[in-house]
């Protein structure tokens, strides 16, 4: 989070395009090169699939090397189910940087830092850091970090339920196209909230802001929804594909999530409200 908030604060953001509406800049290199060489440096036979490309160039500054751990959560029970995971079985999928249209435009409450560990395939454990969280405030240090594992619960923040007798949904605010749209209008919502990335989106599910999160396209890969999955789901929520599909997150999976995101908050009825999306909106994403 610290390198991402001094990428910015030095004005130098050295955007590449790589395709169509998809940037990458300084601080998503630099905050990838930094994770993958932390959990390298301790764990190094670890598999770890990051959104800018494959560990090449892992001789980041010493200081980047981050060595310690959360106490208090090392501190916790850990579930039974993974008492027995052997190395192979994890997969960690790693977006250093979830909203970046959104950080290049200053839009910075948007902007997560996405670390999702994946055993067997499944999403089961999902951390969330949020570097410009109370930016603005004078009286708090910027950024918190959330973290989630399935059978154990949450931290971090304090979930709040979403709304009641009202459906109120969040999507892209930069990645929106017709399909998008139609899907949004068979659902008649009250609100929607057009936000950046994935993990902020998931964000808004579980701090009571909306009901749910539909994103009709293939435009999201692995690493966007790993780790909002497992902490949605180890507070009660469903992450899916629009047809209630869920995704693999495996070492072989291919990397887009083709078949578009679904998610739903704690207690809502995530087949009622995929039921509502009509069949020729769920053929197109295949
Ligand atoms: N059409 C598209 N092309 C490329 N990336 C897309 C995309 N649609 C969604 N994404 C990626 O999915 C994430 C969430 O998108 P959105 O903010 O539009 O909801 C973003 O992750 P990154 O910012 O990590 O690249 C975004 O780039
Ligand atoms: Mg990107
Ligand atoms: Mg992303
Ligand atoms: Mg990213």
């Amino acid at each position: 989070g610290k390198i991402i908030r001094d990428v910015m604060s030095r004005g130098e953001l050295g955007i590449i395009e790589k395709g169509k509406n998809d940037l990458q800049t300084e601080a998503d290199r630099s905050a990838q090169r930094c994770i993958m060489a932390s959990l390298l440096n301790q764990f190094p036979t670890l598999n770890i699939i990051g959104e800018e490309g494959p560990p090449s160039n892992c001789e980041v500054p010493s200081d980047w090397v981050v060595t310690d751990a959360d106490t208090s959560v090392l501190g916790m029970e850990c579930p039974n189910e993974y008492l027995q995971v052997s190395d192979e079985d994890i997969v960690v999928w790693v977006d250093p940087l979830d909203g970046t249209s959104e950080y290049t435009q200053g839009l910075l409450e948007h902007v997560t830092v996405l670390i999702g560990i994946s055993v067997k395939g499944k999403a089961v454990g999902g951390i969330i850091h949020q570097p410009y969280f109370n930016y603005k405030s004078n009286d708090a240090l910027p950024g918190r970090t959330m973290w989630g594992l399935v059978g154990l619960g949450v931290g971090g923040f304090t979930p709040v339920d979403p709304p009641k007798n009202q459906l109120i949904v969040t999507t892209t605010r930069s990645h929106s196209d017709g399909l998008v749209q139609k899907a949004l209008d068979a659902l008649s919502t009250n609100e929607i909230i057009k936000v950046g990335g994935a993990g902020y989106k998931v964000l808004l599910l579980m701090e009571g802001k909306a009901n749910a999160y539909v994103f009709a396209s293939r435009g999201c890969k692995k690493w966007d929804t790993c780790a909002p999955e497992a902490i949605l789901t180890a507070l009660g929520g469903q992450l899916t594909d629009i047809r209630g599909e869920k995704y693999s997150y495996d070492k072989d999976v291919t990397f887009p999530n083709v078949g578009g995101v679904f998610a739903t908050a704690k207690g809502e009825d995530h087949k009622f409200l995929i039921n509502k999306i009509p069949s020729d909106i769920r053929d197109v994403l295949i």
